[in-house]
């Protein structure tokens, strides 16, 4: 009987004359030749094997962007790999609280569906050849593998993927860092490789249950967001892209930027802050349009200032006029911000197909917000129905606002200075910014009934100062009127003296007339009597 010894020296060589074999198929059989071979080797082994297996590259063929596919099983995976992998890989999860673990590269786990066992594993090839490129790029690509029993082909293929891409799509939403993008400015031609958008991690805390607003209204904005989000099927079947429009507008520090973080951390969705001035053309807005991702807001705030195209240019023309005129030392930053401003050629027509034209359909549950201090300066179309759906109006502090900042800040639901409050809050036109800044305590054991107290200073002050304001607006509007009838009476008069003079000129031309006639007609008669005389004269001569 072979020793131990002898058995492996017979694998030993083995082995290596399949290596040399191998070696030499590679390095002296013509490329066709060691296609067919490995065509044939292929189908001798699947034969033989009665295993099946599917690859998920993580890069599409385009290598623009991940494979959803592939970063769902990632994901399914990742929850499943963290008990029964041997090698993980760590990285930091959501809020930079947990470690996320997921599978190592060339690693390999074992999945159970329905009884079946399937094999999972990593693997990843380097490109060999080396392309010469400006930029950096990773030749590194990454795929995971599925290995199961071809007797589970229909059931694996038609139920186990589906099942697993779903679980996926729904831990990547749990477990995903939200994030959010600004745009870039448009930096020409060596700009192009570069990212449209930048972000950071989206972390503001706002939500619902601490904005300060009427509460019916909050909760049809609340319902109104679920149909949405919940609206994939509707809008298929009423044949609409999958995406919907929300203006808010309201004076400053009524809460229009907190409502959009409120909205984000609601629906879990991504925040894109689209800033238009450094949008150079209209092609460029679709451009950014296509990177944005599913389930996200694209913010414009403020778009009565970055809509105003064609006031911008006129205020540009004006201000290259003053510049050039006086000799002014120019400031060169100023100078920058004023020719990328002066770059921007994004059209209102531009911005309306960039809302609802073909483009906004590309990807699918989008918000798209608007926000203004200023609703009347808005072009109609733009803020149609239909563009933008919905238009929430964010005012002044009511006394039901007021509470829930009471109990945001002072964390109580009720105390005696509530009623003057109310009273006072009612009368007063004050933001829930104010209201805000107002009941923070100033102290780290804030006392509430002093923070109540300077709410009542401040409300009475606000009071006292919208009574002067009103009262010097009504002084002035007096002044204003005296000055009209004034002027009125003025203009009257000098319309009557103007009256005057005219008829006076016209009697004074008629007297004249009268008399050029009369002495007219006296200088006929004259000339006729002195004919007349002349006559008798004549006569009597
Ligand atoms: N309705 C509100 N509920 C709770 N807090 C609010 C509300 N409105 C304003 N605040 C507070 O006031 C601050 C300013 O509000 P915010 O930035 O949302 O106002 P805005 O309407 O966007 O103002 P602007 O028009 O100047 O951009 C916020 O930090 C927030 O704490
Ligand atoms: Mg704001």
């Amino acid at each position: 009987m072979a020793s131990m010894a002898e058995i492996w020296t017979g694998i030993g060589s083995t082995l290596a004359s399949i290596m040399f074999v191998n070696a030499l198929v590679q390095q002296y059989l013509p490329y066709n030749i060691r296609f067919y071979i490995e065509k044939y080797f292929h189908k001798v082994i699947g034969f033989a094997n009665p295993y099946i297996q599917i690859s998920f590259n993580e890069y599409g063929v385009d290598r623009l962007k991940r494979c959803e596919a592939y970063t769902a099983i990632e994901a399914y995976l990742s929850s499943k790999s963290s008990k029964l992998a041997k090698r993980l890989k760590a990285q930091i999860g959501k809020d930079s609280k947990n470690i996320v673990l997921s599978m190592d590269d060339h690693e390999e786990m074992t999945d159970e569906f329905q009884g079946m066992k399937l094999w999972w594993s990593t693997s990843k090839t380097t490109n060999k050849s080396q392309q010469i490129s400006f930029y950096p790029t990773s030749d590194e690509k990454r795929f995971l593998k599925l290995k199961f029993h071809r007797k589970y082909r229909d059931i694996i293929t038609e139920v186990y993927l589906n099942h697993i891409i779903e679980k996926g799509k729904e831990l990547v939403v749990e477990n995903r860092q939200r994030k959010l993008y600004t745009n870039n400015p448009n930096t020409g031609y060596y700009g192009y490789k570069k990212s449209l958008w930048s972000h950071v991690v989206f972390d503001h805390p706002a939500t619902f249950k601490n904005i300060a607003m009427d509460p019916v209204k909050k909760q049809e904005i609340i319902d109104d967001l679920v149909t949405f989000s919940k609206g994939k099927e509707y809008y298929a079947k009423v044949g609409k892209a999958w995406k919907r429009g929300y203006l808010l507008y309201g004076p400053p520090g009524t809460g229009k930027s907190t409502m959009i973080a409120a909205i984000a951390n609601f629906l879990n969705y991504d925040v894109y802050d689209l800033e238009l001035t450094a949008v150079k053309e209209n092609s460029d807005l679709r451009k950014l349009l296509i990177e944005t991702s599913n389930k996200c807001l694209i913010v414009i705030e403020d778009i009565d200032c970055s809509l105003d195209l064609t006031g911008q240019r006129k205020k540009n023309k004006a201000d290259d006029d003053k510049n050039g005129g006086n000799g002014e030392v120019k400031n060169p930053v100023k100078e920058k911000e004023k020719e990328e401003r002066k770059e921007s050629k994004v059209t209102l027509s531009g911005l309306l197909n960039f809302i609802d034209g073909l483009w906004s359909a590309c990807g699918g549950e989008r918000l798209i917000i608007f926000t203004t201090n200023y609703v009347e300066k808005l072009d109609p179309a733009l803020i149609r129905r239909g563009r933008m759906d919905k238009h929430i109006e964010l005012s002044y502090c009511g006394f039901e606002g007021f509470k829930i900042l009471a109990k945001n800040y002072l964390d109580i639901d009720y105390h005696e200075l509530f009623e003057p409050i109310k009273c006072l809050i009612e009368e007063t036109q004050m933001t829930p910014a104010d209201v805000a800044e107002n009941l923070m305590p100033k102290t780290i054991n804030g006392d509430p009934e002093i923070c109540l107290n300077n709410l009542i200073e401040g409300l009475e002050k606000a009071k006292e100062d919208a009574r002067v304001k009103a009262e010097e607006e009504a002084k002035e509007k007096e002044m204003e009127m005296k000055k009209q009838e004034e002027e009125k009476e003025v203009q009257s008069k000098q319309d009557e003296a103007a009256k005057d003079n005219e008829s006076k000129t016209a009697t004074d031309d008629t007297e004249e007339c009268d008399s050029t006639a009369k002495e007219k007609t006296k200088d006929e008669s004259i000339h006729s009597n002195g004919k007349e005389c002349n006559g008798k004269l004549e006569n009597g001569k």
